[in-house]
């Protein structure tokens, strides 16, 4: 059987509507895609902790999480992820690339000028539509 992850995400959007996107290393899994910064959710965290903790020990700045704006599961050759993208805000410092290859802010309408993580495409697409944002 795969393994399922529950994993959360930030769509994080600056006062010129862009929206934060970071590209995953090419050591990491699903290498060279972008993606909405998160991580894991662990034992004990409701989704907002636990994605202001990974965004904290990533991109080494603060946020507030929000609610969802998609929920989608998407099975991988090797895994099966429950991804939960977050409406956030910066409220502490300037996000650093601590793990991933690049951060980059996009104006909201052109995120789909990128390699998106497949798991990520629904959230990409609420996103551009702006759905619940
Ligand atoms: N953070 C994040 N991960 C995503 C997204 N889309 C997607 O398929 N993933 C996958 C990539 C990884 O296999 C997994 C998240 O693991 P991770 O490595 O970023 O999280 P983590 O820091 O908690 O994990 P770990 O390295 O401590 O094991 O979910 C996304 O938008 N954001």
């Amino acid at each position: 059987m795969k393994k399922k992850v529950k994993v959360v995400a930030a769509v994080i959007e600056n006062e010129k509507s862009e929206i934060l996107c970071a590209l995953r290393a090419h050591n990491m899994a699903i290498p060279n895609m972008w993606e909405f910064p998160g991580g894991k959710v662990e034992e004990g965290e409701n989704l907002q902790e636990a994605l202001e903790r990974e965004i904290a020990e990533e991109l080494e700045c603060e946020i507030k999480a929000y609610d969802i704006i998609n929920e989608n599961i998407h099975e991988y050759d090797s895994f099966i992820i429950e991804l939960i993208s977050l409406k956030a805000e910066l409220v502490e410092g300037t996000p650093v690339a601590t793990e991933h290859a690049k951060l980059i802010w996009m104006p909201r309408e052109n995120l789909d000028s990128l390699i998106w993580a497949p798991a990520d495409i629904p959230a990409v697409k609420d996103v551009m539509n702006q759905i619940k944002v």
